[in-house]
């Protein structure tokens, strides 16, 4: 299964997805995405991202390297299409963090993608949050924030939304989704079975 979790900047989407990982480490596979923007301080090129040159993600568009990538305040974004295809053919499932744009072009892609929207309990607690991270200049933290009121208005397009007011509570969320959505596949792959067997 394809699990993805979009949300404005700074509403705690790698921060949920750690703490997900930490309590579930062999369940999920992160799609690790390439970005043309500048690594962060403690990123870690791999791990948190492929950070590459505007050449070489243009090089990846062309080659149709991706499975979904976005222009993002002024940088890549997007998602290496052959570990995804490698990771599902296997039967692994594989969770994407991605902003709204991408989500729409892997929806149309993978239609039976289980998509989460993450919200904020408000925007002023957004801006703070954004501040309190300290990544980002003044300038990227306002365009991030313009950005973010367009991406909320695109969460009735996601399966399910979560707010991020506790991070524990909000892994809670994403865990029940998770484990619902993965009974509900096993009991349509039963069904499909039965119908098949006659
Ligand atoms: N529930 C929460 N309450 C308070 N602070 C939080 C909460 N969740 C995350 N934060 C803090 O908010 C900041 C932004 O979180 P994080 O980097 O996980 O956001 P993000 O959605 O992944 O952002 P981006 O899309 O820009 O990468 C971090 O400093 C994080 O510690
Ligand atoms: N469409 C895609 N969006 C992505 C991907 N990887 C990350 N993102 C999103 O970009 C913004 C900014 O990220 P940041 O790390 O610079 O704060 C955020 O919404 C990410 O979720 C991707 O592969 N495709």
């Amino acid at each position: 299964m394809l699990f993805l979790l979009s949300g404005p900047s700074g509403v705690g989407k790698g921060t949920v997805r750690k703490a997900l990982f930490k309590r579930n480490p062999h369940e999920l596979l992160y799609s690790i995405s390439a970005t043309t923007r500048e690594a962060r301080r403690n990123e870690v090129d791999g791990k948190d991202y492929f950070f590459v040159s505007k050449q070489k993600f243009e090089q990846m568009i062309n080659e149709g390297q991706m499975l979904e990538y976005a222009q993002y305040v002024d940088q890549y974004y997007g998602t290496p299409k052959t570990w995804i295809d490698e990771q599902r053919q296997q039967g692994n499932d594989v969770f994407m963090e991605i902003e709204v744009n991408g989500a729409m072009q892997v929806r149309a892609k993978v239609p039976d993608a289980i998509l989460i929207f993450l919200l904020p309990p408000d925007l002023m607690q957004l801006r703070n949050r954004l501040e309190l991270r300290g990544t980002e200049s003044d300038k990227v933290i306002d365009e991030r924030l313009k950005t973010a009121r367009q991406e909320i208005l695109m969460m009735t397009n996601y399966d399910y939304a979560v707010v991020n007011d506790k991070v524990d509570k909000a892994v809670k969320k994403v865990q029940t989704i998770i484990g619902a959505e993965r009974l509900k596949a096993k009991r349509l792959a039963n069904s499909y079975i039965k119908i098949l067997e006659g």
